[in-house]
This record gives C-alpha cells, sequence and structure tokens, in this order.
C-alpha cells in the first residue's frame, strides 16, 4: 500500500470545509491509489464541530482515508503536511477597512507560514483559499523562509471554472471543448477573465463570440463578481464550487494538466508579462513533474493589458499594505 498522504485543511468546520473533506477523503483530489490522513485546524471554538464533521468523515467508511486527527494549534497541524489547504481566515466585518482586514489575517496566516516552515515535509504544496488569497499567500510565504516560494499559490480556479461556464453557455459549447481560457491577477473583482487565447472546439474563441460589448460588459463581471452574486442569492458564499474548485487545483498540480489545456492558478510571478515578481499573481500555468509553470510567449493585445495591468497594480497596493504593516 503507498504511505498515505499528509492534508492539513484549515477552516475545517467551516462551510468550505465541510463540502471538502469528503472530496478529498473519497480520492478524488489525489486519486484512487492514493491514501489521505486528514489533519484538521481550527481555532479552538470550532473544534468540537470539526469533530463533527469527522464523525461523518468516519460514517463514510472511505477505503482511502487512513487517519483523521484535530488540532487548534497550527505547529502540531501543519507538521509533517505534504498539502496544506489553508481555508480558515478572517472576514471582512462591518466597519471594517481593507487594512484592518489585511491585518487580521496577517495575525492567521503569518503563524501558519510559520508553522509550515517549522515542521511541514520537504514536498508541502500549499493552497491559500481564504481571502484575500492572494496577499495571505504572501504572507504566508514571506513567514516560510525555508519553503520554496513557488510551493505557495493562491485559488482562482474557481474563477477558471466560473469562466468554462459561462463561456460554454454563451457558445452552446460543452465545457470539455473549451481549453487555454486565463485568469490573470487577483482573486477579487479586477480579475480579468481573458479569452483572446482561448479556443472552442479548435476555433478561436474570440472570433466565434464576436461580441465585444458581451465580452466587456456580462462576461468580465459576470465571473468577477460571482462571488458577490452567489452570497445575495444563497444567503452564504460559495461553499461546494470553492472545494471543488480546490480539489481541480490541488489534483492537477500534483498529477499535471493535460496536454489539451492550460488552466489558471495564482502562483508567484517571476516576471513574466510584467508581473513584478514575487507577486502572487493569477497566470495561464500548466502543471508537470509537480510543478506549476507559467505558459509562455502568449500574445497580449492592448484591450487584455490594461485589464491585467488594473488587477495587477491592486495586488502591488495590497503587498505595499502588508509591508507597510509589518507583515512581510
Ligand atoms: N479563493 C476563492 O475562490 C474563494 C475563497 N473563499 C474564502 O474562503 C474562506 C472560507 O470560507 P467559508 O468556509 O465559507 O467560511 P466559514 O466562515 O464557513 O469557515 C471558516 C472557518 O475557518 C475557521 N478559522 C478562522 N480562523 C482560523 C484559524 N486561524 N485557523 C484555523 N481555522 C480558522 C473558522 O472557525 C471557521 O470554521 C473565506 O475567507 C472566503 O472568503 C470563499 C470562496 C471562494
Ligand atoms: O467573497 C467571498 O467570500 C467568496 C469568494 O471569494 C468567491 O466566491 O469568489
Amino acid at each position: 500500500m503507498t504511505q498515505p498522504v499528509n492534508v492539513t485543511v484549515t477552516g475545517a468546520a467551516g462551510q468550505i470545509g465541510y463540502a471538502l473533506l469528503f472530496r478529498i477523503a473519497s480520492g478524488q483530489m489525489l486519486g484512487p491509489d492514493t491514501p489521505v490522513k486528514l489533519r484538521l485546524l481550527e481555532i479552538p471554538q470550532g473544534v468540537k464541530a470539526a469533530e463533527g464533521t469527522a464523525m461523518e468523515l468516519d460514517d463514510c467508511a472511505f477505503p482511502l482515508l487512513a487517519g483523521i486527527d484535530i488540532f487548534d494549534d497550527p505547529t502540531a497541524g501543519f507538521s509533517g503536511a505534504n498539502v496544506a489547504l489553508l481555508v480558515g481566515a478572517r472576514p471582512r466585518g462591518a466597519g471594517m477597512e481593507r487594512g484592518d482586514l489585511l491585518e487580521a489575517n496577517g495575525g492567521i496566516f503569518g503563524p501558519q507560514g510559520a508553522a509550515i516552515n517549522a515542521g511541514a515535509a520537504d514536498d508541502v504544496r500549499v493552497l491559500v483559499v481564504g481571502n484575500p488569497a492572494n496577499t495571505n499567500a504572501l504572507i504566508a510565504s514571506a513567514h516560510a523562509p525555508d519553503v520554496p516560494a513557488d510551493r505557495f499559490t493562491a485559488m482562482t480556479r474557481l474563477d477558471h471554472n466560473r469562466a468554462l461556464s459561462q463561456l460554454a453557455q454563451k457558445t452552446q459549447t460543452p465545457v470539455s471543448d473549451i481549453a487555454n481560457l486565463t485568469i490573470w491577477g487577483n482573486h477579487s473583482a479586477t480579475q480579468y477573465p481573458d479569452i483572446f487565447h482561448a479556443t472552442l472546439a479548435g476555433k478561436p474563441a474570440a472570433e466565434v463570440v464576436n461580441d465585444q460589448d458581451w465580452l466587456e460588459n456580462t462576461f468580465i463581471p459576470t465571473v468577477a463578481k460571482r462571488g458577490a452574486a452567489i452570497i445575495d442569492a444563497r444567503g452564504a458564499s460559495s461553499a461546494a464550487s470553492a472545494a471543488n474548485a480546490a480539489v481541480d487545483h490541488v489534483h492537477d498540480w500534483v498529477a499535471g494538466t493535460p496536454d489539451t489545456s492550460w488552466t489558471s492558478a495564482a502562483i508567484p510571478s517571476d516576471g513574466s508579462y510584467g508581473v513584478p515578481e514575487g507577486i502572487i499573481s493569477s497566470f495561464p500555468v500548466r502543471s508537470t513533474g509537480g510543478a506549476w509553470e507559467i505558459v509562455q510567449g502568449l500574445d497580449i493585445n492592448d484591450f487584455s493589458r490594461g485589464k491585467i495591468d488594473a488587477s495587477v497594480n491592486e495586488l502591488v497596493e495590497e503587498r505595499d499594505a502588508v509591508k507597510g504593516l509589518g507583515l512581510i
């Protein structure tokens, strides 16, 4: 039997945790031949609910689930972690400014980065889901100097999947026939879903769509503001779709992306496409050999350039803000 993979999930008692843990334990994230040991990390008030979720996980009798441990201490929770899913975060409260939110999350992601640095496995791969995800990932990475920076990523796969569905519906194309869509920038309303390199059954998507008004005034805002639309409709933020995207992200990171298409993930910039080095920005990415690579050599038209720059500028502002607060 293969050695179990240790998967630490923070915010395990939250709504994404509830949708995510069962998918991981069933083998959908790491494949049908890989046993997993779950390490659930919560704040003390969340431990009892996490215990309840663990009871339900037991009750599924998943053949691949090799154990569940629950922690309220990050150092213990990340000890030996091969995969770390950082879901728990401080939500924006009434009257909270962006600086307050960044500071509150710095208090979570700084210590978690340090705990990953201290005790995670050498091959640890980190996905930050908790918002503001890109900057939280930057904070965690800054506190983990011994872990290669490219192991810290943030989730824009939900945005990518939302964009796939919107384009599929507009063009009456099966999702499986769409390739090479990209989300650029921040997981925020400034993100840029880019169809200019996408293909629909091999045909250029922008030519098939041939509707700049739809692109600018329907597609981009629908994808970028989908999170708020879900909150408005459901009375709670996206949970099952966020969990699904986390499963997709880690699955592709570990197993590799198919040759037929790239995907989107927020990873540390190497300066590609004019994105300042070190910023954790969403790019077109492929995974080979267990590492993300930015797809190179794409022509960026003026429309895309403006949109990418706007979102990247927001990331630069967030980085400067957390630097100013002494969080990185
Ligand atoms: N990147 C993305 O695409 C998406 C990100 N999100 C974000 O994911 C995060 C989680 O969302 P939900 O599960 O709906 O929230 P939730 O409020 O239902 O659950 C969050 C859980 O995290 C726990 N928690 C808080 N601080 C913690 C800490 N320091 N250590 C461990 N656990 C901690 C809380 O006790 C709670 O159980 C939010 O920040 C949300 O904005 C949500 C959807 C999509
Ligand atoms: O704003 C939120 O908490 C939810 C979110 O990130 C999304 O659905 O994209």
